[in-house]
């Protein structure tokens, strides 16, 4: 049967990936409604092929030029823009599957609304994970959503772990994620204070948007995806480790009590865990290149090495903490990548700035999407300051 499909942030990096895989199995899949924040004329030409019923445009301004364009090319679709426009295309009545590949905490009010819906959730925003885990997972459990991880790694140890939730305990001893270690892996510390965004953004071997690019350079992107690990399998902290395997040719492994390991191998390439997460159980073709054994390089893994990436730890130290800690981090995390992106902040002071919001705020509420709201908000308005006193 066709299955119906929201893409929230189908302009970027994710949302295009998924878009080809889509377009590589006609009928397969009906796109009812897609999403973007700023680019206008990606998302018409999306909307001209696709032909989705719904088109949402985060600010009133965007959503006025693209619903012209469309008018202008009479197509079908009928372009919303509201807060909750988001929502609306998350949670509709005639959606199946909803791919959540919106950037940053922007994307957990639509994919919690995905959840309350009792949708088919392709989880590639690990910040909605990072912010609100326990509320996120409740709801998932409560109203019957299907969710599936799109990160390669959370992907990968998805199809390692037995089917069956309920034996994870007793089978299951930890979980590897592997990390490439980014573009300064082997870059003298005592030179990051120089790097530019073109620098921080060059990873070894993904092309992804500017925000998770930086977050591999600092590895704050292994750090978020221990605490997405946390929350998507059940883990304690202390179950989930890190090594750098700088090919990322192995996504990640799943350790068992009897020492034996399962791991999941393929070409870098985001198509595959999409493909996985559209398609699953059944496996459809994703348009990635087939891992060739006969030409494959060494495969090589190292620690990763505190100095150079400060980050990572944070991630441990905040699952620890009161609840709503991985939330202060990320919306601090947020701001400094922004601030270095837009080169109003060093790039080794975007540690500096988590550190200084950690410091500064201790949650309190986290128990409803408003209360996650106001704290990303207010940790926001800290992590500005840090970043105005560093920048001064
Ligand atoms: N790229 C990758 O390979 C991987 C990404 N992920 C995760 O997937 C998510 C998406 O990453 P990626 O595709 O790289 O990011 P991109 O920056 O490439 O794309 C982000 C998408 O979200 C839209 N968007 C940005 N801000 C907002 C907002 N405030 N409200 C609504 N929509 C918004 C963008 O619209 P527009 O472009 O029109 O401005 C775009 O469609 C992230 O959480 C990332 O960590 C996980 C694993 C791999
Ligand atoms: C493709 C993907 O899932 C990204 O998260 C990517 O793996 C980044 O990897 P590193 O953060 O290890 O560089
Ligand atoms: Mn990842």
């Amino acid at each position: 049967m066709t299955q119906r499909l929201t893409v929230l942030g189908s302009t970027g990096s994710i949302g295009t990936s998924t878009l080809d895989v889509v377009r590589r199995h006609p009928g397969r899949f009906q796109v009812l409604a897609l999403s973007a924040a700023t680019q206008v004329d990606a998302l018409l030409a999306q909307c001209a092929e696709f032909l989705p019923r719904y088109a949402v445009m985060a600010s009133a301004e965007h959503a006025r030029v693209l619903a012209e364009k469309i008018q202008a090319n009479s197509l079908p679709t009928q372009v919303l823009q509201a807060p909750d426009a988001l929502e609306v295309i998350a949670s509709h009545p005639d959606v199946d599957a909803v791919m959540g590949a919106i950037v940053g905490a922007a994307g957990l009010a639509p994919c919690l609304a995905a959840a309350r819906a009792g949708k088919r959730l392709l989880l590639a925003n690990k910040e909605a994970l990072v912010v609100g885990g326990a509320l996120f997972m409740h709801t998932v459990r409560t109203h019957g959503c299907t969710l599936l991880p799109i990160d390669s790694e959370h992907s990968a140890i998805f199809q390692c772990l037995p089917e069956d939730r309920g034996t994870w305990a007793q089978r299951v001893d930890s979980i590897l994620l592997t990390a490439s270690g980014g573009p300064f892996r082997q870059r003298d510390p005592a030179t990051l204070a120089a790097i530019t965004p073109e620098q921080a953004c060059a990873h070894p071997n993904f092309a992804m948007g500017r925000k998770i690019s930086v977050d591999s350079a600092t590895m704050m992107n292994k750090a978020l995806e221990v605490i997405e690990a946390r929350w998507l399998f059940d883990m304690a902290p202390e179950q989930i480790k890190v090594v750098i395997h700088p090919q990322q040719i192995i996504h990640s492994m799943v350790q068992f009590k009897d020492a034996s390991i399962l791991a999941q191998l393929g070409t870098p390439d985001m198509r595959v865990p999409i493909a996985c997460g559209l398609a699953w159980p059944e496996r459809i073709e994703s348009g990635a290149a087939l891992l060739d054994f006969a030409t494959l390089a060494a495969l090589t893994f190292e620690e990763a090495d505190a100095q150079r990436f400060p980050g990572l730890h944070l991630s441990w130290q905040a699952l620890r903490a009161a609840e709503g800690t991985t939330a202060v981090l990320n919306a601090a995390n947020e701001v400094a990548v922004d601030a270095f992106l837009s080169r109003r902040l060093r790039f080794d002071h975007i540690h500096r700035v988590n550190l200084a919001t950690l410091e500064r705020l201790t949650p309190t509420h986290t128990a409803s999407l408003h209360d996650l709201l106001a704290l990303d908000a207010e940790a926001r308005s800290v992590a500005q300051s840090a970043v105005a006193r560093m920048a001064a």
